[in-house]
């Protein structure tokens, strides 16, 4: 049986605001294995994000987690008391946010910035955290002498990297990486990913990949979770993910994004749509108004997560017929007639 750092069972987080509750997760189920890349894929809006920001417990003060639990090294951090949360952050789970710059302060010294973590968080000396700071900016490829410049003098992908060191700091188990390549051209997303897989190598340690583009996961994750309206939809390695995905989300997100690996050829044909407004989710299928392949049955009865193959989980009423859907799906007319 494989060793899992985190588990996440049934969790649900709502944001409260006036007149109605908005559940942003509903009953997510996944497990991080120690020493893995797993990616958390879906559209804007399909709580990912807020998802990922749990597991540090950083969430906004009007959202709530109201149901479910997240095991991570025998602990719950759906329940654990702030104080023993706060002594994980940084030191056990650390977080790389989407731009660099809202975990950088721009009126500091990037080395100021990792003292408070390597001095404030980790108890070291100045001495030590002088080592150290020159040692995680070695090993993301920036030259130590950039240590005393202010993150406005990097480039977007350096600050990305300097946000990567400053997660490093503490030598933690879990990084949360929050769609950390987003806003950086192709070429550049791709150096950093490789740094990413490279040091979670060389470390041992697992990170979950927050991203709205399958082609991140297909480029560095080891095992990927699809989400959609708040719903995993889909749970698997991300090679059977890619090769033989169950869910019609799941093939439809192959085809609207290009490869990394190619720098993007082939025709790309998207969803049309949007995913529901969440404070109003549909019933049945969270996803039957956008998939070619809806029934009534779908429209009327929620699907659940259920294990397909051994480490393969869907929530599809037609996962049994994903052969043939594949076949269908992989036509950019199936995707078309939808529109
Ligand atoms: N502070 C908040 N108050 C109320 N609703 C919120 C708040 N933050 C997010 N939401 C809602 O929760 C849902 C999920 O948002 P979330 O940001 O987690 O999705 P996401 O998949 O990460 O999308 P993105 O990539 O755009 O951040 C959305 O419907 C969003 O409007």
């Amino acid at each position: 049986m494989t060793d899992h750092l985190l588990t996440v069972k049934d969790l649900s987080i709502a944001y409260e605001v006036p007149g109605l509750d908005i559940v942003a997760v509903s009953r997510a189920s996944f497990d991080v294995p120690k020493g893995s890349i797993v990616g958390l894929v879906g559209e804007s809006g399909c709580g990912k994000t807020t998802m990922a920001r749990a597991f540090t417990r950083i969430i906004s003060d009007n959202a709530k987690i109201t149901e479910g639990s997240m095991m991570f090294d025998g602990q719950d951090l759906a329940t654990l008391p702030e104080k023993a949360m706060n002594a994980l952050r940084w030191r056990d789970i650390a977080f790389v946010p989407q731009s660099a710059m809202n975990s950088l302060d721009p009126v500091y010294r990037v080395e100021y910035q990792l003292n408070e973590v390597l001095r404030g968080r980790g108890g070291m000396t100045r001495a030590q955290a002088k080592v150290r700071a020159e040692e995680l900016f070695e090993m993301v490829g920036i030259e130590a002498n950039r240590l005393r410049d202010y993150p406005h003098q990097f480039s977007g992908g350096m600050r990305q990297r300097v946000a990567i060191a400053l997660a490093l700091a503490l030598n933690p188990k879990l990084i949360v990486a929050d769609e950390p390549v987003t806003a950086l051209d192709v070429i550049v997303q791709r150096q950093i990913l490789d740094q990413m897989r490279d040091l979670q190598r060389e470390l041992g340690i697992s990170i979950i990949m927050v991203t709205h583009d399958i082609s991140v996961v297909a480029y560095i994750c080891d095992r990927t979770v699809v989400m959609y309206a708040g719903e995993v939809v889909e749970d698997c390695d991300t090679a059977t993910l890619l090769s033989e995905p169950l869910h019609p989300y799941t093939m439809g997100l192959k085809n609207a994004f290009p490869d990394i690996a190619s720098a993007g050829s082939g025709t790309l044909t998207p969803i049309s749509g949007a995913p529901p407004d969440l404070a109003h989710p549909p019933s049945g299928c969270r996803f039957a108004a956008r998939c070619p392949f809806a029934t009534d049955h779908c429209r009327a009865v929620s699907p659940v997560l259920e294990k397909h193959a051994e480490g393969h989980s869907v929530a599809c009423h037609r996962a049994h017929e994903a052969a043939q859907l594949r076949e269908k799906a992989a036509q950019p007319e199936t995707w078309g007639e939808m529109a």
